[in-house]
């Protein structure tokens, strides 16, 4: 039994929908299917939450809702239309997008996430009742009946293992389970929604809760490639990768899977592969838990911007017993999470995301610093990118590091901070954003330019 996950351009319009259900029907062990909310139908449309945040933010705000109610209902309508569905599945969805606006708004993040979630509630309802209509044997499965439960507020949203034994239960449920992505039940009832990106995990999820054979999770490229192909022209193709390589790449910017969606699936080794709804045919990208790295140390190169340095210099810090941990506390008690922290014996540089830090947590933090820990410089610079290289083979060649920083040298940047994590799957390079994109080419020109398709 396989668990399928189908991403927002799957499910973006009433021909995507139908290509859904020839990749379903072509195969009677795909049971599960897990739908996001529709996507992009072109480049510069519109995702569906987004359009529901931002109904939720003018709702939140005290403004006329009926305006963008109506471009929500409409992209349903469409496609309801365009599947030759009545206009009673899109009634439903009017009045289930009015129900929930009349929700308390007292806590401003829950009716965030009631609102968000509507986008994949309702595409699941949709698809199943296209499915219904057509002849299949369908039916929409609500998260809060099947079990899927997460933490409380106000940790990150999380799912509970004590939810794992009714999930499993969709495995013996009759005929095809359109599940929807994204959110999931607090044990007091409570929709929460993972972070953007999270059907993903939801898909993960059910597919190691049901112990299914597989988690195929498509979406609109044939593969994940050894780099971004938006920015990198004709980008390998990678066949197989363990979770490690990818759960590094998700996380350094690989947007294509979810960094978080691995460890459900990883922790009950069900294989996973992302595939194409355009290409089903197309063999698509495996991840698994091993494979021969010799041939390709280096799996893939991911970048992401928005990073920003917090530099603190102190001399004989080296000396000072627990400087470090002050230093993360303060950070702690600003509720920042920290990604790297590259040190030298004078001084340490703590790596986050800048959509963490404002400028008032920045100076708050500054002083701080220079108060509490009695630092002798502090400072904090935004406009970082890191560019990561990841690969299982890594730990077992030489001479890697020296051959990026040298690409690095011949595009003239320089190279703002390295750090190579204690697993030795990856090597990270902090550099200015402006050079990002510059380095990644000659990066990926560096380690990939002789290397066919492998797997
Ligand atoms: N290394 C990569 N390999 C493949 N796709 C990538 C990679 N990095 C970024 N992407 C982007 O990820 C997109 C698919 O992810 P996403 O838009 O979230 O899909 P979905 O809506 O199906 O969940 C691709 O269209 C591609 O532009
Ligand atoms: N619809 C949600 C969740 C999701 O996973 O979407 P997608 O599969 O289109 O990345 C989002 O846009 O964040």
């Amino acid at each position: 039994m396989k668990v399928c996950k189908f991403g927002g351009t799957s499910v973006a319009s009433a021909e995507q929908i139908k290509k859904v259900m020839q990749i379903v029907t072509a195969d009677p062990s795909r049971k599960v299917i897990v739908v996001s909310a529709p996507g992009k139908r072109f480049d510069g449309d519109e995702k569906v939450t987004d359009l529901l945040i931002s109904l939720a933010e003018t709702a939140l705000n005290g403004g006329n809702t009926d305006y963008k109610v109506n471009a929500v209902v409409d992209r349903y309508r469409m496609i309801a239309y365009g599947l030759g569905l009545s206009e009673d599945i899109v009634r439903i969805i009017e009045s289930d997008l009015t129900s929930r606006l009349s929700n308390n708004q007292t806590d401003s993040s829950l009716f965030m996430d009631c609102m968000k979630a509507a986008g994949e509630d309702n595409s699941a309802k949709l698809v199943a009742a296209y499915f219904t209509s057509i002849g299949l044997q369908a039916q929409y499965v609500c998260p809060k009946e099947a079990g899927l439960l997460v933490n409380k507020r106000p940790e990150r949203v999380r799912a509970l293992p004590k939810g794992n034994e009714r999930l499993a239960q969709l495995r013996h449920m009759p005929g095809i389970i359109v599940f929807p992505g994204f959110f999931g039940y607090t044990e007091d009832g409570i929709l929460r929604t993972f972070n953007r990106g999270g059907s993903d995990i939801t898909g993960s999820l059910l597919a190691a809760a049901t112990d299914a054979e597989l988690y195929e999770n498509f979406t609109d490229v044939d593969s994940v490639f050894a780099a971004n192909p938006t920015v990198v022209d004709n980008p390998v193709a990678i066949g197989k990768m363990t979770y490690r390589e990818m759960r590094e790449l998700a996380y350094a910017g690989f947007s294509v899977f979810h960094d978080e969606a691995l460890m459900p699936a990883f922790q009950r080794s069900v294989p996973v592969c992302i595939k194409n709804t355009n290409n089903p045919e197309a063999p698509g990208t495996l991840i698994v838990t091993e494979r021969n790295h010799f041939a390709q140390p280096v799996i893939g190169i991911a970048a992401d911007s928005g990073f920003s340095t917090l530099f603190v210099d102190k001399y004989l810090m080296n000396q000072e017993i627990g400087f470090g941990r002050k230093l993360l506390q303060i950070l702690e008690e600003e509720e920042i999470p920290f990604e790297h922290t590259p040190s030298g014996i004078d001084n340490l540089s703590v790596i986050i995301r800048s959509k963490f830090i404002d400028a008032d947590k920045e100076a708050r933090i500054i002083s701080r610093v220079k108060e509490e820990l009695n630092a002798d410089d502090v400072h904090m610079h935004s406009n970082y990118s890191m560019i990561v290289l990841v690969g299982e083979g890594m730990r077992h060649s030489t001479g890697l590091a020296a051959r990026a920083a040298s690409a690095i040298a011949r595009t003239g940047a320089s190279i703002q901070m390295i750090n190579q994590g204690s697993s030795e799957v990856s090597l990270v390079f902090g550099v200015l954003k402006e050079d990002e994109t510059k380095i990644l080419k000659e990066l990926y020109k560096e380690f990939f330019s002789t290397v066919p398709v492998y797997s």
